[in-house]
């Protein structure tokens, strides 16, 4: 099975000013709004920045957060009235995935302003590999209208590549890694009832359309017992462990099948579970960039549009990664791009492959400046 390697250290630019930050984050679905709204605070606080975090539905905090939350970092209701508006708006304002800042602290940001410097204002964008994102990276956008009419707002684009905004990578996540690694992955898989020779898949997804023929597979193997094969599918909780319920609902031989239904943990955790296992299946936004700092084996279940316009998204994502033949056509299947019979077998060879490919892309993400250091580099700029 694919050894997990860890991360090589790189020095982390630790110069920027502190200032308040004012994030601004609404919850459409799922965790990935909470999720990348928490790790970007976390991340600025280790920082040196001060973050006040507002949330609609903080709700996800309590089991995602490791606890205590950082110094620095509060987190507070969205602001229904005047009452709830600091007296000072922070030095930058950033509202996460569009979502727009509420009346009554854009009425005080606006006089603020007028009195005095505009913070910088900044909207932080979903994650896409498409090539709109660099394009758009680091726009202005200037408000025609309303309390803020005059003043900027900027796009800044989280991307894959050296000219869009990059990804969250902590500081101390090379470190985090190595201590994993030096105590013992299997020390991690035998708590989860797994040994060494054991495929563990872990499985974090929507409803993908070829799971039961996944499962198939996988039972098939099972009873075949091939020696170092033996999966052990990992389930989190909700939608993926309902997935897999509701699959063997339906085909009761998969009861055979070693499912580990696992519970909520904190992020830091969560990672820790996808360096432990030899395939991930993640969805998402912020669980798809933790596997491929994972440097593991990794399939994307990816957020569903009506559209469709998951589908061009996808397969830009599969080409910066460079994805092998079976990898694609797994994706194309797992997503529902192509006959879900059409999904490839799992061997240890195909997973051989699929770990280099995730190694070589973390190498060149690795090269890059990652998001929050970028954050604070254009904020500094836009001072
Ligand atoms: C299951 C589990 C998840 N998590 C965290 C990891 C991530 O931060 C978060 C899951 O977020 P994602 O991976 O992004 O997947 P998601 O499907 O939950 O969120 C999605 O929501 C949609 C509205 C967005 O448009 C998508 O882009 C995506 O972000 O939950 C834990 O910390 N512990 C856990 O036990």
């Amino acid at each position: 099975m694919p050894d997990f390697l860890p991360l090589s250290p790189s020095a982390v630019p630790s110069n920027a000013a502190p200032r308040t930050w004012d994030l601004f984050c609404q919850v459409i679905d799922n965790f990935g709004d909470v999720g990348v709204c928490w790790r970007a605070a976390s991340e600025l606080v280790a920082r040196g920045q001060t973050v006040r975090l507002w949330m609609d539905d903080a709700s996800a905090l309590q089991w995602m957060a490791p606890l205590p939350h950082p110094p620095g970092l509060t987190v507070h209701p969205w602001p229904a009235s005047a009452a709830d508006v600091p007296a000072r708006v922070g030095e930058v304002v950033v509202e996460a995935f569009g979502c727009e800042i509420p009346a009554p602290f854009l009425q005080t940001l606006a006089a603020q302003a007028a009195a005095d410097r505009p913070p910088v204002w900044i909207n932080l964008e979903y994650l896409s590999a498409e090539d709109y994102v660099a394009r758009c990276h680091r726009l202005p956008s200037r408000l025609m209208s309303g309390p803020a009419s005059g003043l900027t707002r900027w796009f800044f684009y989280p991307g894959f590549t050296a000219d869009t905004g990059g990804l969250i990578a902590e500081h101390d996540l090379a470190a985090r890694q190595a201590a994993f690694a030096a105590r013992g992955r299997s020390a991690w898989r035998a708590a989860h009832g797994l040994q060494d020779g054991d495929c563990a898949i872990s499985l974090f997804c929507y409803e993908p359309p070829a799971l039961p023929q996944l499962l198939a597979q996988l039972r098939e193997q099972t009873a075949s017992a091939q020696a170092g094969w033996q999966p052990q599918l990992l389930t989190t909780p909700g939608r993926a462990t309902a997935a897999v319920a509701a699959a063997r609902q339906a085909d009761p031989r998969l009861e055979s099948l070693d499912v580990h239904a696992l519970d909520t943990s904190p992020q830091p955790q969560f990672d820790e579970m996808l360096w432990a296992c030899d395939l991930n299946l993640v969805r998402g936004e912020d669980s798809l960039v933790r596997a491929l700092w994972a440097g593991q084996p990794l399939v994307w279940h990816i957020y569903p549009q009506d559209d469709n316009a998951h589908h061009a998204k996808l397969d830009a994502f599969l080409d910066w990664l460079q994805a092998p033949a079976a990898l694609r056509s797994f994706h194309h299947a797992w997503n529902g791009l192509a006959p879900a019979d059409s999904l490839p077998r799992l061997t240890p060879g195909l997973l051989r492959e699929w770990q280099a490919c995730t190694l070589a892309a973390r190498q060149k993400l690795h090269a890059q400046t990652d998001l929050i250091a970028q954050l604070l580099q254009f904020v500094a700029e836009k001072s």
